[in-house]
């Protein structure tokens, strides 16, 4: 039997390659200098893209990976964030709706209540203290989550505020009292509470992730888009979003219904969302640290009148602290200017999370540089180390100070 060569009549490979038996000697001609001229592309592509800068963020979930691609986006692309600024506003209140949903959830377990060890806890923490029916009363100065007077004088009652529970009142019938507030409060922010899980559904596409065990939402890169596509779908179009969209303008994200519906239940429940933040038994459980909410959950309930009032845009700090889960990995291009040359960073910011860990790999391959984002928050966390890091340049800091350690490091 015949072994087909590579040149041989039988071979699939070279019928394939033959030229048509109707393809004339002209058209050939202009094949070939088709894929001539492909190739030379290509190369110049290469050429221009070798000094590109590829830069990989890394470090455990929530240290702060995301933060920093937004300082870099915030510093050589500041149009881009004013673009997406509308769309963060879906994640704040999904942040806002979260964190009180926790609250609500962790006040659940408690009974809605602080037990009186609890509250003898929460009062021995105060100095130089005065005692009223064997509880302290003065603030503390050093509890930076936790206004002292603010615990005992909602059970007890304080100057400036009426007196709910009498300081007469024997403890056990202020807790009631107390118990009963927070148990009104939740009623009252039922409707708002619903709409957790629509705010995740539209951030994350209906995507949902195991693994992280924080039951966090995750959103892919494209994200702030899609939120503007919702709202593009779900609003009627009229002559002037047709116009805008002919011309290639974004469509205020706000726009879309249920963020609209979320704003105007976030206006007509501040004050409640204010009186059960500013609850003595949601400080008190907070001090006891048998409530553990994040930064950016008490940056947002902080900052609630501001981020409930009808018309709000979030700021830049805003969009700094808004927290959305990263999944896979997304890829952002910056135009750096280094001694007067421009150069193209494309930096990659990976989900943190131990399941997302594996899409990192690929990455490594032709890397310049990685970030290594670690946070000082979890020091006292068991961490992860990191492997793969023998050949890179690894820089390791947090997102308060990174950019100018960065470019300290990178341009002296
Ligand atoms: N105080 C403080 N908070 C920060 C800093 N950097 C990030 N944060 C907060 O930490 C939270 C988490 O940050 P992200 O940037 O989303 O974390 P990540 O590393 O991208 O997390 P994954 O996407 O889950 O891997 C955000 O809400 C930030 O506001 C920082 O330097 N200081
Ligand atoms: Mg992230």
């Amino acid at each position: 039997m015949r072994t087909p060569s590579l040149y041989s009549q039988d071979d699939p490979i070279s019928a394939a390659l033959k030229p048509s038996p109707s393809e004339t000697e002209a058209e050939a001609r202009r094949v070939s200098e088709q894929i001539d001229e492909d190739l030379r592309q290509e190369r110049e592509r290469l050429k221009r893209n070798k000094g590109d800068v590829k830069l990989l963020l890394l470090g455990q979930a929530e240290s702060g990976k995301s933060t920093l691609q937004k300082q870099f986006q915030l510093m050589y692309k500041p149009n881009s964030i004013d673009q997406e600024r509308t769309s963060w506003k879906t994640v704040i209140y999904f942040n806002v709706v979260h964190s009180l949903k926790h609250i609500l959830a962790t006040l659940e377990t408690w009974d809605d209540s602080l037990d009186e060890d609890s509250l003898e806890e929460c009062a021995s923490l105060v100095p130089n203290r005065t005692r009223v029916n064997g509880i302290a009363h003065q603030p503390s100065p050093s509890a930076s989550l936790m206004n002292s007077s603010s615990i005992t004088s909602g059970l007890l009652g304080s100057p400036d505020r009426p007196n709910t529970a009498g300081s007469s009142q024997p403890v056990s019938a202020s807790r009631e009292h107390s118990a009963l507030q927070i148990g009104n409060l939740r009623r009252r922010l039922t409707q708002l509470m619903a709409t957790d899980a629509p705010l995740a559904d539209r951030l994350s596409g209906g995507i949902t992730v195991s693994g992280s065990g924080k039951n966090n939402v995750y959103v892919r890169s494209g994200w702030q888009a899609r939120t503007i596509e919702n709202a593009l779908g779900r609003i009627k179009p009229n002559y002037n979003d047709e116009l805008k969209k002919s011309r290639g303008l974004i469509i205020d994200a706000g726009q879309d219904i249920l963020v609209q519906d979320v704003g105007r239940m976030l206006t007509a429940a501040k004050d409640d969302i204010k009186e059960l933040w500013s609850h003595p038994t949601v400080k008190g459980l907070i001090a006891r640290r048998k409530l553990k909410l994040d930064e950016w959950s008490e940056f947002f309930l902080r900052h609630i009148s501001r981020v409930a009032a009808p018309n709000y845009t979030p700021t830049t700090d805003d969009i700094l602290h808004a927290r959305i889960q990263t999944i896979g990995v997304a890829e952002h291009v910056f135009d750096v200017n280094i001694h007067g040359k421009s150069v193209s960073w494309h930096l990659f910011d990976v989900g943190g999370a131990r399941g997302q860990r594996h899409s990192w790999v690929p990455y490594f391959d032709d890397a310049n540089a990685i970030i290594f984002v670690a946070p000082v928050s979890a020091f006292d966390q068991v961490r992860d180390l990191i492997r793969h890091l023998d050949s890179f340049s690894v820089l390791s800091a947090t997102t308060s100070h990174n950019l100018s350690i960065f470019h300290s490091v990178f341009f002296g």
